[in-house]
């Protein structure tokens, strides 16, 4: 397993108490596979994202990821591990308005200490895979939506990420785009072997995922009828 949650609770504060975010969830994400969660707003779906991702520490419970327990990492070690194992991606596509998509993607591993032209060569092969081959110099605001979408799942996935965590990716695209960018993001989960979340609120991309969880007030629950 690449990315385990196990009996997470998360709670923020609200008024004089504590709001219950996220419930004694636990999941399990294998690598290689993509699991979509839904649910109704506000129901901890970012939440769970944020844990995940170890930008939040849980009230109780573990976060595993690619084989490390987060709780026992101090901030530095945080910050190391989601730059070396986890990719993100954020609802929009929050792109440098002045770099080049090639650039976009080489500015990731700048404290890799891998060599300009290996990353240069990386980079293009992942815009490749991503079907932007042929627009490696463009700029973000000489690109379609769709297209940008496709640049932050390449930068994504630029230090191989164990883990991979998608949150809502299509909420800006119309429906075509928005499946063509699903069914990108489960055949480059499956190429590249990550362990990807897809937060999504579109009923019509979980064909495509390898499982569905609900999220309700908080609690995981069993896939919803097809
Ligand atoms: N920083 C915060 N402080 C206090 N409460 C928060 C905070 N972030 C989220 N919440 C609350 O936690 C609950 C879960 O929020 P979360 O953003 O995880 O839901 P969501 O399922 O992602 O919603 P949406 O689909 O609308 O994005 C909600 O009741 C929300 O109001």
């Amino acid at each position: 397993m690449s990315l385990v949650l196990d009996d997470v609770t998360l709670t923020y504060p609200d008024g004089d108490g504590r709001l219950t975010a996220l419930d004694s969830v636990s999941l399990e994400v294998p690598a290689g596979r993509l699991t979509a969660v839904v649910g109704p707003s506000g129901s901890g779906k970012s939440s769970l994202l944020a844990v995940a991702a170890t930008l939040v520490p849980p009230d109780r419970g573990r976060v595993v990821v690619a084989g490390t327990d987060t709780g026992a990492l101090d901030p530095a070690g945080k910050a190391a591990l989601r730059r070396e194992r986890i990719g993100i991606v954020f609802q929009q596509p929050n792109l440098l308005a002045s770099l080049t998509a090639v650039e976009q993607l080489q500015v990731m591993a700048h404290l890799s200490g891998a060599k300009p032209k290996a990353v240069r060569e990386r980079a293009l092969s992942l815009l490749d895979a991503v079907g932007l081959a042929d627009l490696a110099g463009r700029r973000p605001h000489q690109l379609s939506g769709g297209q940008r979408q496709r640049v932050t799942l390449a930068r994504a996935l630029m230090n191989e990420p164990a883990v991979l965590l998608v949150d809502e990716p299509t909420s800006a695209l119309d429906h075509e785009r928005g499946a063509a960018i699903v069914s990108l993001l489960a055949a480059l989960t499956r190429d590249r072997g990550t362990a990807t979340i897809l937060v999504t609120h579109d009923r019509t991309h979980l064909a495509t995922a390898d499982r569905t969880v609900t999220v309700h007030d908080g609690r995981l629950s069993q896939p919803p009828p097809a």
